[in-house]
Protein backbone atom coordinates (compact mmCIF):
# COMPACT_ATOMS: atom_id res chain seq x y z
CA UNK A 1 0.00 0.00 0.00
CA UNK A 2 3.03 2.43 0.98
CA UNK A 3 4.71 2.28 -2.67
CA UNK A 4 5.46 5.71 -2.90
CA UNK A 5 8.71 5.83 -1.16
CA UNK A 6 6.75 4.55 2.06
CA UNK A 7 4.57 6.86 1.32
CA UNK A 8 1.29 6.94 0.43
CA UNK A 9 1.23 9.97 -1.28
CA UNK A 10 4.34 11.05 -3.33
CA UNK A 11 5.94 13.97 -1.87
CA UNK A 12 5.38 17.14 -3.50
CA UNK A 13 6.85 20.72 -2.58
CA UNK A 14 2.98 21.91 -0.73
CA UNK A 15 2.88 25.87 -0.90
CA UNK A 16 0.41 26.81 1.73
CA UNK A 17 -1.30 30.17 1.09
CA UNK A 18 -3.30 31.32 4.23
CA UNK A 19 -6.47 34.29 3.33
CA UNK A 20 -7.68 35.62 6.17
CA UNK A 21 -10.80 36.89 4.47
CA UNK A 22 -14.09 36.82 5.97
CA UNK A 23 -15.95 39.47 4.03
CA UNK A 24 -17.43 36.42 2.11
CA UNK A 25 -19.54 35.34 5.19
CA UNK A 26 -20.02 39.00 6.73
CA UNK A 27 -19.17 37.59 10.33
CA UNK A 28 -15.85 38.24 11.87
CA UNK A 29 -13.20 34.94 12.73
CA UNK A 30 -13.02 33.08 10.34
CA UNK A 31 -10.40 35.33 8.98
CA UNK A 32 -8.58 34.06 11.70
CA UNK A 33 -8.97 30.43 10.34
CA UNK A 34 -5.11 30.18 8.48
CA UNK A 35 -3.20 30.74 12.23
CA UNK A 36 -6.04 28.15 14.22
CA UNK A 37 -5.14 25.04 11.63
CA UNK A 38 -1.10 26.58 11.21
CA UNK A 39 -1.09 26.13 15.33
CA UNK A 40 -2.74 22.30 15.57
CA UNK A 41 0.51 21.39 14.02
CA UNK A 42 -0.38 21.09 9.97
CA UNK A 43 3.56 21.64 8.79
CA UNK A 44 4.43 18.87 11.06
CA UNK A 45 2.28 16.49 10.16
CA UNK A 46 3.13 17.60 6.38
CA UNK A 47 6.52 16.96 6.88
CA UNK A 48 5.65 13.85 8.96
CA UNK A 49 3.96 12.23 5.51
CA UNK A 50 6.85 13.31 3.57
CA UNK A 51 6.19 16.25 1.76
CA UNK A 52 8.33 19.46 2.03
CA UNK A 53 6.47 22.46 3.52
CA UNK A 54 6.86 25.94 2.32
CA UNK A 55 4.41 28.57 3.88
CA UNK A 56 4.21 31.48 1.94
CA UNK A 57 2.25 33.35 5.38
CA UNK A 58 -1.01 34.96 4.92
CA UNK A 59 -2.02 37.28 1.68
CA UNK A 60 -2.77 40.43 3.01
CA UNK A 61 -6.54 41.68 3.51
CA UNK A 62 -8.28 44.70 5.15
CA UNK A 63 -9.98 44.07 7.91
CA UNK A 64 -14.14 45.00 7.66
CA UNK A 65 -14.72 47.56 10.00
CA UNK A 66 -12.10 49.39 8.16
CA UNK A 67 -14.53 49.50 5.32
CA UNK A 68 -18.61 50.05 4.38
CA UNK A 69 -20.78 47.64 3.84
CA UNK A 70 -22.33 49.12 0.26
CA UNK A 71 -26.28 48.05 0.14
CA UNK A 72 -26.47 45.32 -2.19
CA UNK A 73 -26.40 41.76 -2.85
CA UNK A 74 -22.90 41.44 -3.13
CA UNK A 75 -21.66 42.33 -0.23
CA UNK A 76 -17.88 43.21 -0.08
CA UNK A 77 -17.47 43.00 -3.85
CA UNK A 78 -14.73 45.21 -4.15
CA UNK A 79 -13.01 43.89 -1.79
CA UNK A 80 -13.09 40.10 -2.47
CA UNK A 81 -12.43 40.92 -5.95
CA UNK A 82 -9.41 42.26 -4.75
CA UNK A 83 -8.18 39.63 -3.10
CA UNK A 84 -9.52 37.25 -5.57
CA UNK A 85 -6.75 38.78 -8.02
CA UNK A 86 -4.02 38.24 -6.03
CA UNK A 87 -4.42 34.75 -4.73
CA UNK A 88 -5.62 33.64 -8.56
CA UNK A 89 -1.77 34.31 -9.41
CA UNK A 90 -0.10 32.97 -6.06
CA UNK A 91 -2.35 29.56 -6.82
CA UNK A 92 -1.33 30.10 -10.78
CA UNK A 93 2.25 30.61 -10.02
CA UNK A 94 2.35 27.37 -7.73
CA UNK A 95 1.08 25.19 -9.92
CA UNK A 96 3.36 26.39 -12.90
CA UNK A 97 6.25 26.10 -10.68
CA UNK A 98 5.30 22.26 -9.80
CA UNK A 99 3.98 22.74 -5.96
CA UNK A 100 0.86 21.30 -4.42
CA UNK A 101 -1.30 25.04 -3.63
CA UNK A 102 -2.96 24.22 0.00
CA UNK A 103 -5.07 27.60 0.60
CA UNK A 104 -6.28 28.03 3.82
CA UNK A 105 -8.78 30.41 4.70
CA UNK A 106 -10.87 32.02 5.25
CA UNK A 107 -14.69 31.91 4.74
CA UNK A 108 -15.41 30.15 0.84
CA UNK A 109 -15.22 33.10 -1.11
CA UNK A 110 -11.99 32.53 -1.46
CA UNK A 111 -12.62 29.45 -3.89
CA UNK A 112 -13.45 32.21 -6.58
CA UNK A 113 -9.17 33.05 -6.32
CA UNK A 114 -7.94 29.84 -6.04
CA UNK A 115 -10.16 28.22 -9.09
CA UNK A 116 -9.80 31.12 -11.09
CA UNK A 117 -5.85 30.92 -10.66
CA UNK A 118 -6.15 27.14 -11.19
CA UNK A 119 -7.99 27.14 -14.36
CA UNK A 120 -5.25 29.07 -16.00
CA UNK A 121 -3.32 26.23 -15.91
CA UNK A 122 -5.60 23.27 -16.23
CA UNK A 123 -7.22 23.09 -19.51
CA UNK A 124 -10.34 20.54 -17.95
CA UNK A 125 -10.11 20.80 -13.92
CA UNK A 126 -11.90 18.51 -11.89
CA UNK A 127 -13.55 19.91 -8.48
CA UNK A 128 -14.67 18.25 -5.15
CA UNK A 129 -16.81 20.60 -2.91
CA UNK A 130 -17.49 18.83 0.29
CA UNK A 131 -19.71 21.32 2.27
CA UNK A 132 -23.64 21.33 3.91
CA UNK A 133 -24.02 24.10 1.47
CA UNK A 134 -24.48 24.52 -2.24
CA UNK A 135 -22.49 27.37 -2.41
CA UNK A 136 -24.78 28.22 -5.93
CA UNK A 137 -26.39 31.47 -5.73
CA UNK A 138 -25.87 34.23 -7.83
CA UNK A 139 -26.63 38.08 -6.80
CA UNK A 140 -29.97 37.34 -8.33
CA UNK A 141 -30.70 34.03 -6.10
CA UNK A 142 -29.06 35.15 -2.74
CA UNK A 143 -30.78 35.16 -0.27
CA UNK A 144 -28.49 36.73 2.39
CA UNK A 145 -25.77 39.02 -0.23
CA UNK A 146 -22.75 36.76 1.28
CA UNK A 147 -20.49 35.69 -1.11
CA UNK A 148 -19.07 32.91 0.38
CA UNK A 149 -22.86 31.17 -1.12
CA UNK A 150 -21.57 32.00 -4.54
CA UNK A 151 -18.42 30.52 -5.51
CA UNK A 152 -19.51 27.37 -7.54
CA UNK A 153 -21.75 29.54 -9.48
CA UNK A 154 -18.98 31.94 -10.52
CA UNK A 155 -17.01 28.60 -11.42
CA UNK A 156 -18.79 27.45 -13.80
CA UNK A 157 -19.66 31.22 -15.12
CA UNK A 158 -22.99 32.32 -13.87
CA UNK A 159 -23.62 35.73 -11.78
CA UNK A 160 -22.06 39.00 -11.56
CA UNK A 161 -19.11 39.52 -14.33
CA UNK A 162 -17.02 41.20 -11.53
CA UNK A 163 -16.89 37.86 -9.41
CA UNK A 164 -15.64 36.26 -12.38
CA UNK A 165 -12.48 38.65 -13.45
CA UNK A 166 -10.05 35.95 -12.12
CA UNK A 167 -11.45 33.30 -14.70
CA UNK A 168 -9.73 34.77 -17.68
CA UNK A 169 -13.04 33.33 -19.68
CA UNK A 170 -12.03 29.96 -19.02
CA UNK A 171 -14.84 28.16 -16.96
CA UNK A 172 -15.01 24.63 -15.04
CA UNK A 173 -17.26 22.23 -16.77
CA UNK A 174 -20.13 21.55 -14.49
CA UNK A 175 -20.10 17.71 -15.28
CA UNK A 176 -16.52 17.57 -13.47
CA UNK A 177 -17.74 18.77 -10.04
CA UNK A 178 -18.98 16.35 -7.32
CA UNK A 179 -20.95 17.66 -4.20
CA UNK A 180 -20.09 15.59 -1.19
CA UNK A 181 -22.22 16.04 2.49
CA UNK A 182 -24.82 18.62 0.85
CA UNK A 183 -27.74 18.77 2.97
CA UNK A 184 -29.11 22.42 2.86
CA UNK A 185 -30.28 24.56 -0.73
CA UNK A 186 -32.17 27.78 -0.73
CA UNK A 187 -34.84 27.45 -3.24
CA UNK A 188 -33.62 28.87 -5.82
CA UNK A 189 -30.42 27.43 -5.49
CA UNK A 190 -32.05 24.23 -5.26
CA UNK A 191 -33.42 24.17 -8.51
CA UNK A 192 -30.03 26.04 -10.16
CA UNK A 193 -28.30 23.34 -8.60
CA UNK A 194 -30.99 20.64 -10.44
CA UNK A 195 -30.35 21.65 -13.74
CA UNK A 196 -26.67 22.27 -13.79
CA UNK A 197 -24.89 19.03 -14.66
CA UNK A 198 -23.05 18.91 -11.58
CA UNK A 199 -22.86 15.46 -9.53
CA UNK A 200 -24.64 15.98 -5.77
CA UNK A 201 -23.59 13.40 -3.20
CA UNK A 202 -26.00 14.49 -0.66
CA UNK A 203 -25.84 13.03 2.99
CA UNK A 204 -28.70 10.98 1.64
CA UNK A 205 -26.45 9.10 -1.00
CA UNK A 206 -23.56 8.57 2.08
CA UNK A 207 -26.22 7.17 4.60
CA UNK A 208 -27.43 5.02 1.61
CA UNK A 209 -24.30 3.66 -0.03
CA UNK A 210 -21.58 4.70 2.21
CA UNK A 211 -18.92 7.01 1.95
CA UNK A 212 -16.99 4.06 0.42
CA UNK A 213 -18.85 3.98 -2.90
CA UNK A 214 -20.02 7.55 -2.48
CA UNK A 215 -16.05 8.68 -3.13
CA UNK A 216 -15.52 5.84 -5.68
CA UNK A 217 -18.19 7.52 -7.68
CA UNK A 218 -17.09 10.88 -7.47
CA UNK A 219 -13.71 9.74 -8.19
CA UNK A 220 -14.26 8.61 -11.46
CA UNK A 221 -15.76 11.93 -12.11
CA UNK A 222 -13.32 14.44 -11.71
CA UNK A 223 -10.50 12.26 -13.25
CA UNK A 224 -12.14 10.81 -16.56
CA UNK A 225 -10.89 13.72 -19.17
CA UNK A 226 -8.87 16.18 -16.91
CA UNK A 227 -5.84 17.11 -16.37
CA UNK A 228 -6.16 18.34 -12.66
CA UNK A 229 -7.91 17.78 -9.42
CA UNK A 230 -9.18 19.95 -6.83
CA UNK A 231 -10.34 19.61 -3.53
CA UNK A 232 -12.46 22.70 -2.32
CA UNK A 233 -13.22 21.47 1.82
CA UNK A 234 -15.71 23.57 3.69
CA UNK A 235 -15.70 22.88 7.15
CA UNK A 236 -18.79 22.58 7.88
CA UNK A 237 -18.99 19.40 5.93
CA UNK A 238 -18.74 17.58 8.95
CA UNK A 239 -21.51 17.59 11.59
CA UNK A 240 -21.31 20.39 14.40
CA UNK A 241 -20.73 17.82 16.83
CA UNK A 242 -17.69 17.45 15.35
CA UNK A 243 -16.24 21.21 13.62
CA UNK A 244 -18.66 23.60 16.15
CA UNK A 245 -16.03 26.30 15.25
CA UNK A 246 -17.54 27.17 11.93
CA UNK A 247 -20.45 30.15 10.82
CA UNK A 248 -23.35 28.65 9.17
CA UNK A 249 -23.16 25.23 10.94
CA UNK A 250 -25.95 22.58 9.98
CA UNK A 251 -26.85 19.59 11.73
CA UNK A 252 -26.76 16.13 10.16
CA UNK A 253 -23.54 16.03 9.08
CA UNK A 254 -20.41 13.90 8.20
CA UNK A 255 -19.41 12.13 11.04
CA UNK A 256 -15.23 13.00 12.05
CA UNK A 257 -14.70 9.19 10.73
CA UNK A 258 -16.54 9.59 7.44
CA UNK A 259 -14.38 12.90 6.84
CA UNK A 260 -11.15 10.90 7.15
CA UNK A 261 -12.05 8.25 5.37
CA UNK A 262 -13.00 10.02 2.37
CA UNK A 263 -9.43 11.83 2.47
CA UNK A 264 -7.87 8.88 3.31
CA UNK A 265 -9.33 7.53 0.28
CA UNK A 266 -8.43 10.38 -2.08
CA UNK A 267 -4.63 9.90 -0.63
CA UNK A 268 -4.35 6.38 -1.44
CA UNK A 269 -5.84 7.38 -5.10
CA UNK A 270 -2.84 10.22 -4.85
CA UNK A 271 -5.36 12.33 -7.42
CA UNK A 272 -5.18 15.88 -6.40
CA UNK A 273 -3.43 18.73 -7.19
CA UNK A 274 -4.32 20.92 -4.72
CA UNK A 275 -6.48 21.82 -1.97
CA UNK A 276 -8.12 24.62 0.00
CA UNK A 277 -10.05 24.18 3.91
CA UNK A 278 -12.22 27.06 4.48
CA UNK A 279 -14.87 28.12 7.19
CA UNK A 280 -13.07 27.78 10.32
CA UNK A 281 -13.75 30.05 12.58
CA UNK A 282 -12.33 30.11 15.75
CA UNK A 283 -14.55 32.82 17.97
CA UNK A 284 -17.02 29.99 17.37
CA UNK A 285 -14.68 27.16 18.48
CA UNK A 286 -13.92 25.14 21.64
CA UNK A 287 -10.29 25.31 22.31
CA UNK A 288 -9.86 25.20 19.06
CA UNK A 289 -11.49 21.64 18.28
CA UNK A 290 -12.09 22.91 14.46
CA UNK A 291 -8.81 24.02 14.05
CA UNK A 292 -7.27 20.47 14.64
CA UNK A 293 -10.22 18.68 13.00
CA UNK A 294 -9.34 20.85 9.71
CA UNK A 295 -5.10 20.48 9.99
CA UNK A 296 -6.11 16.54 10.67
CA UNK A 297 -8.29 16.02 7.55
CA UNK A 298 -5.68 18.31 5.60
CA UNK A 299 -2.75 15.73 6.79
CA UNK A 300 -5.20 12.98 5.63
CA UNK A 301 -5.60 14.17 2.31
CA UNK A 302 -2.27 14.03 1.98
CA UNK A 303 -1.37 10.37 3.04
CA UNK A 304 -0.62 11.36 6.99
CA UNK A 305 -1.00 8.00 8.36
CA UNK A 306 -0.96 6.68 11.92
CA UNK A 307 1.26 3.67 11.04
N1 LIG B 1 -19.63 28.71 2.37
C1 LIG B 1 -20.68 28.71 3.14
N2 LIG B 1 -20.62 28.39 4.40
N3 LIG B 1 -21.83 29.08 2.54
C2 LIG B 1 -23.07 29.24 3.25
C3 LIG B 1 -24.11 29.79 2.35
C4 LIG B 1 -25.43 29.97 3.07
C5 LIG B 1 -26.57 30.43 2.19
N4 LIG B 1 -26.91 29.42 1.21
C6 LIG B 1 -26.24 31.75 1.50
O1 LIG B 1 -26.04 31.76 0.32
O2 LIG B 1 -26.18 32.77 2.15
MN1 LIG C 1 -20.85 25.51 3.92
MN1 LIG D 1 -19.07 26.52 1.45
Amino acid sequence: MHGKGGFLVGPKTVRIIGVPLDYGADRRGVDMGPSAIRYAGLHEKLRQAGHQVVDLGNLPVPVPESREVAQTNLKYLDEIVKVSRVLARAVEKAVEEDAYPLVLGGDHSIAIGTIGGLVRHFQNLGVLWFDAHGDYNTDQTSPSGNIHGMPVATAVGLGHPALQASFHGRFVNPAKIVYVGVRTLDPEEAQALRQSGTTVFSMHEIDRYGMRDVMAKAMDIVTDGTDGVHLSFDIDAVDPLYAPGSGTPFSGGLTEREAHLALELLAESDILSSMEMVEVNPILDEHNRTGQLAANLIASALGHRII
